[in-house]
């Protein structure tokens, strides 16, 4: 099934690149930070993924910061960056991208 193949380090890169521009790969997570205005901007916005997240069943590590937010992404149960990382990301990026 596509959602559980494994991305090698190598590969996660280069889907990384085509898909997700902004997105980098960084220590095993699908990473990208978002500028917001304030803190209040990067907590409504982590709530908007947070809907999202929870509707998937698939949940970043989430960083809110005055003015920046912080999104981290990783298939825990599969130990590995998985399809279901870079379908969560292109979610995210459409909205707050
Ligand atoms: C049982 C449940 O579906 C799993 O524990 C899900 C929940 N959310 C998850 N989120 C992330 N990021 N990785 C996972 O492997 C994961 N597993």
């Amino acid at each position: 099934m596509a959602e559980t193949h494994r991305f090698s380090d190598h590969d996660a890169t280069a889907q990384a690149k085509t898909r997700l521009p902004e997105w980098r790969v960084e220590d095993g997570y699908l990473c990208r930070s978002y500028k917001r205005k304030d803190f209040a901007e990067s907590l409504l916005s982590a709530n908007a993924i947070g809907y999202f997240a929870e509707a998937v069943d698939h949940h970043p590590d989430l960083t809110v910061k005055y003015g920046k937010l912080d999104v981290a992404l990783r298939t825990h149960d599969a130990d590995s960056l998985t399809e279901k990382d870079f379908a969560l990301a292109e979610k995210i990026e459409g909205l707050l991208g």
